[in-house]
């Protein structure tokens, strides 16, 4: 299988903090693979880095997107060297992202997110938070919006016939005109995925989607990530600490402890890993 992304000894540090130290992997395309690890390891530094909330100090993340290769650290904007003032074609580029770089281009791309902390527009719909999320593909046209032209009204039509369908394939088809910030728990876990997928996603990160819900409800979070992957051709990474879904969804695990990688594998690989239980429990 192709990898959709490679990432190579990332490195990232917060004071005198190590949070990433030469953390190396590959996602391969159409997989659900798993970032766990005890807390603090570093598992939602390497989201943050895949989605351009932060920028690694060192290393490489690579997202292929058909036959095209793109660098996250170069799409987040990289200091000049000398090299590009005898190459334009390099500065060109270097400039267009200092310029219009950052976590949006990255989302450009086709890689989303959820937050570990939900961070839903709460004072807006859950049909409006779906929109918001495709204000890259809606007509911006000043005097399409002006004039009410039929290729705005399409694009307009367009969004919501989208964010209808994500409404219905996470459930929350009866809660469209909800405040968000008012829909249960587990249903804006469900509005975030929305969210993201509305983003035309084609890697969704998901950051410990099953926190805080119930058993049933960490069921339909278990069979929606399937569906993900298996209808909507999404790549799936996801950060969780509930090990039964984890054992359940996963293609491929990664394990993280103290900022390095420790181990990789199947579930069952990893379920019989010493050194992962050794991280998790430590030692006698
Ligand atoms: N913005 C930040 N500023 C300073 N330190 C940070 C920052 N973000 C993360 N860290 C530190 O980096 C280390 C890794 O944090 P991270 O949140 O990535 O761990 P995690 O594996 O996701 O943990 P958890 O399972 O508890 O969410 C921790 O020591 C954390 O305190």
């Amino acid at each position: 299988m192709d990898d959709i992304l490679k990432v190579d000894s990332l490195g990232v540090s917060f004071g005198g903090i190590r949070a990433l130290d030469q953390v190396s992997f590959e996602v391969a395309k159409g997989s659900v693979t798993a970032i766990i690890g005890p807390n603090g390891a570093g598992k939602t530094t390497v989201f943050n880095c895949l989605t351009g909330f932060y920028k690694a100090s060192d290393g490489r993340i690579q997202f292929q997107d058909k036959n095209r290769t793109h660098s996250i650290e170069i799409i987040l904007g990289q200091p000049f060297t000398l090299q590009d003032f005898v190459n334009p074609i390099s500065f060109g580029r270097k400039l267009f992202y200092k310029m219009f770089g950052g976590s949006h281009q990255v989302a450009a791309l086709g890689i989303s997110r959820t937050f570990q902390n939900i961070r839903l527009f709460k004072d807006m719909t859950a049909i409006e938070n779906l929109l918001v999320a495709q204000h890259r593909s809606l007509n911006k046209n000043i005097l399409a919006n002006l004039f009410n032209t039929r290729s705005f009204r399409d694009s307009e039509a367009q969004a919501i016939k989208k964010a209808k369908e994500w409404l219905a394939i996470v459930g929350l088809t009866a809660d469209a005109d909800r405040l968000a910030g008012e829909l249960p728990y587990g249903h804006q876990r469900r509005l975030e995925i929305a969210r993201a997928m509305c983003t035309d996603a084609k890697l969704i990160c998901l950051d410990e989607p099953a926190a805080g819900l119930n058993h049933n409800e960490t069921k339909d979070l278990s069979n929606l990530i399937s569906r993900l992957r298996t209808n909507h051709n999404v790549t799936v990474c996801v950060i969780e600490h509930d090990m039964s879904l984890v054992m359940e969804v996963s293609d491929h695990i990664i394990v993280l402890d103290h900022g390095n990688v420790i181990a990789r594998g199947t579930p069952t690989e990893i379920r019989n890993n010493p050194v992962v239980l050794k991280a998790y429990l430590g030692e006698e």
